[in-house]
């Protein structure tokens, strides 16, 4: 298992935000977690990298390789995040530094973690944004110059440079226009293939956790209240607030939901 989340709360003062969540996400899989807006989905996601904001509260064991995250110190949780997990975030603009080139942003992030050769992390930073179909010229451009697409390529390039095993990529498309978000999630999911790594992927969007996910969550007032194969959830939801989402998405298409064929037995 690439990270087993086990009976994790999360609270404020006033209130539970998550109650009671499990779930575990497989080596190189693409795990989906579903639900309405509000429904604890980002506050689980960051609390898996140490990420949450002070007044909330922990309880329970995140497991990322058999190593509880909740455990380590700052300086340990560091080290992991951006390595061996990372993160990508819908509002791309907010990820980047206006005033630095996007040569910079590769090259500080590989300062960070320890690769001390300044050829070593140009070369890195080149082979990346050629993995993720951007011409070179960009390194020397600044953020501002690129369109939202272009940026969350870079996005996913830096995500993905360290070879992470997790990557959360939280509600990426959404600021983008759907050609362009379409575009971001092939890349991803050419670029997963390529690196093996698994995938956390939190959004709204039932066409993406059809064409995308392996296995899914769907969460609703902080708990979970299905989760299971693509398949199996789509085609067969056993939980009426699934049934409710799924009927409320835009149409997933002839055939049954999940875009299998039904069997004809006839
Ligand atoms: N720092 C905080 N202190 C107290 N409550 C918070 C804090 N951050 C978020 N919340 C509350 O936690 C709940 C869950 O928020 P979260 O952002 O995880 O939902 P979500 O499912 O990701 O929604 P969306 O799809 O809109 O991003 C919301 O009610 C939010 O107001």
């Amino acid at each position: 298992m690439t990270l087993s989340i086990d009976n994790v709360s999360i609270s404020s003062k006033e209130k539970k935000i998550v109650q009671n969540v499990s779930l575990s996400i497989r080596e190189g899989e693409w795990y989906a977690l579903v639900g309405q807006s509000g429904s604890g989905k980002s506050i689980l996601s960051q609390a898996i990298g140490q990420m949450l904001s002070p007044n909330l509260r922990v309880e329970g064991k995140i497991l990322f390789k058999g190593e509880d995250l909740l455990s380590l110190s700052a300086k340990q949780i560091r080290n992991i995040r951006g390595q061996k997990l990372s993160y990508i975030f819908q509002d791309y603009q907010g990820s980047f530094t206006p005033f630095r080139t996007i040569g910079q942003h590769f090259d500080e992030y590989q300062r960070a973690h320890g690769i001390l050769d300044a050829k070593a992390r140009q070369n890195k930073s080149m082979e990346a944004l050629e993995s993720v179909g951007l011409d070179d010229a960009l390194y020397n451009q600044y953020p501002f110059q690129l369109s939202g697409g272009q940026l969350q390529r870079v996005s996913i390039a830096i995500a993905l440079l360290l070879s992470p095993d997790l990557l959360i990529a939280d509600e990426i498309t959404t600021a983008l226009d759907s050609v362009s978000g379409h575009r971001i999630l092939e890349l991803l999911a050419k670029r997963q293939n390529e690196t093996g790594c698994a995938i956390l992927f939190i959004t709204h969007d039932w066409r993406h956790v059809r064409r995308y996910a392996n296995r899914l969550a769907v969460m609703k007032e902080g708990q979970i209240v299905e989760a299971g194969g693509k398949h199996r959830i789509l085609d067969h939801p056993q939980h009426e607030y699934t049934k409710k989402l799924i009927e409320a998405a835009p149409t997933l298409g002839r055939g049954l939901p999940s875009g299998l064929q039904e069997v004809n037995n006839g």
